[in-house]
C-alpha cells in the first residue's frame, strides 16, 4: 500500500538506524533491552548535514518526546478536564485516515505493537474471539483472522500480534499501540512506536491503547497523560483490561472502521459523545454523582457551614434533611 507523506513526518533523508548494538550477546540483555531489540527496527541511514529547515531527526525527536513525558506536570493542560478515566481521548479533531483509494481490498489488518508484557497476546485473544489462529500470515507474523460485522458490515480481519520483523516492512491499516497502565516504562514506548509507525505509515491511523485498567492500586500511567500523549499522537486512546475483556469491543469495532476510512465512531455519535465530556452525559460515576447531589437540597452557602456544624453536634433537627 502506498501511502502519502506529511509535513508532520521527517523526510526520507532524515530517518536513522535504531538497533541494538550487535556486540552484546543476547543473554546479556536485560528485558527493556530485549524489548527494544524485539521490536528493532530498521530505517536508513542518517544523513551527514542537516539543513534548518528539515525536521529533527528521529532519535533526537525520540529524546526530546521522552523529556517530556519525564517532566511532571505536561499533561495538566493538554487534555483538558473533561478527559475521564477509561473514556476516548477527546482531543479528536485530526487524524489521519486512510483514503478510499489506499485502503486494500484484502483484509484489514490491524497491527498490535507494545513492549514486552504489556498484554498484546492476551488483547489479540479477547479481540481474535474463538477464531482461527493461524501461525503465519503471509508469512509477516502471527495473527489471527477472523470476520466480523460492525455497522451491519462484514469484514476479514487479521489481527498481528506478534510483529517479530523489521517494522519499515508492517503494512497494516491500524496500529494499535499498547502500553500496561502499570508499567511506565511501556507508556513511553508507544511514544517511539509511534515515531517509527509515522515514518513508514504516515497516514496509517493509531490508536493508543492503555491495557490493565483492571490493576487500579499498581497504576503509574494516569488517564489524563495518555490522553494528551493521544492528542500529540493525534490518535484515539481508549483504556481497557484485556483479561477482563473491559472495552476491548469498543476497540475492535473502532478499528475495524478506522482500517475501513471510516470515522472510529458508531454512526450517529460523536467524539463528545464517546469521551463522556458532552452535555448531561458523562461516566457512570458522575451521573452517580449528579444523582445523588439531586436527592440533597440545595442551601444557600451561609446556610451550609452552619448546616454541616450543626450536623456534627446533634441530630435532633432531621427535618433539615
Ligand atoms: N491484570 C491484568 N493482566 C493482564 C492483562 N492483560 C494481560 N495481562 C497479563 O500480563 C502478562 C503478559 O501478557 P501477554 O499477553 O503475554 O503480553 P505480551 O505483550 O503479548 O507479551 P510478549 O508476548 O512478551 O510480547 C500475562 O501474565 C497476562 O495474563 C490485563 O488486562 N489485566
Amino acid at each position: 500500500m502506498t501511502v502519502p507523506s506529511t509535513d508532520l513526518d521527517p523526510g526520507p533523508e532524515d530517518t536513522v538506524s535504531l538497533q541494538m548494538p550487535t556486540d552484546v550477546p543476547e543473554d546479556k540483555l536485560n528485558h527493556e533491552e530485549k524489548a527494544t531489540k524485539c521490536d528493532s527496527m530498521t530505517l536508513s541511514s542518517a544523513p551527514a548535514v542537516r539543513r534548518g529547515s528539515t525536521p529533527l531527526p528521529i532519535k533526537h525527536q525520540l529524546r526530546r518526546e521522552e523529556a517530556v513525558h519525564d517532566d511532571g506536570d505536561w499533561t495538566s493542560g493538554a487534555a483538558g478536564p473533561s478527559a475521564a478515566a477509561g473514556g476516548f481521548s477527546p482531543a479528536l479533531g485530526e487524524y489521519p485516515t486512510l483514503a478510499a483509494e489506499g485502503r486494500p481490498d484484502g483484509p484489514l489488518r490491524i497491527a498490535l505493537l507494545g513492549q514486552n508484557g504489556v498484554g498484546k497476546s492476551s488483547l489479540a485473544v479477547a479481540l481474535g474471539g474463538d477464531m482461527d489462529r493461524t501461525a503465519s500470515v503471509d508469512s509477516e507474523g502471527e495473527g489471527y483472522v477472523r470476520t466480523v460485522t460492525v455497522d451491519d458490515e462484514d469484514s476479514t480481519i487479521i489481527i498481528f500480534d506478534n510483529w517479530r520483523q523489521d517494522l519499515s516492512a508492517l503494512q497494516c491499516e491500524v496500529g494499535v499501540l499498547v502500553f500496561s497502565v502499570t508499567d511506565r516504562r511501556s507508556f513511553h514506548r508507544t511514544a517511539q512506536l509511534r515515531l517509527l509507525l509515522r515514518e513508514t505509515q504516515p497516514q496509517t491511523p493509531i490508536i493508543l491503547v492503555g491495557n490493565k485498567s483492571d490493576l487500579v492500586r499498581t497504576r503509574e500511567v494516569t488517564a489524563q497523560e495518555a490522553m494528551s500523549s493521544a492528542a500529540l499522537f493525534k490518535c484515539l486512546y481508549l483504556e481497557i483490561s484485556a483479561s477482563l475483556d473491559h472495552r476491548t469491543p469498543e476497540l475492535l469495532e473502532c478499528a475495524v472502521r478506522l482500517a475501513r476510512g471510516q470515522s472510529p465512531w458508531p454512526p450517529g455519535s460523536s467524539a463528545e459523545d464517546m469521551s463522556g465530556g458532552g452535555g448531561q452525559r458523562g461516566s457512570i460515576t458522575s451521573r452517580a454523582k449528579r444523582f445523588l447531589s439531586s436527592l440533597v437540597p440545595r442551601y444557600p452557602r451561609e446556610r451550609e457551614g452552619r448546616f454541616l456544624r450543626q450536623k456534627s453536634r446533634s441530630c435532633h433537627d432531621l427535618g433539615a434533611l
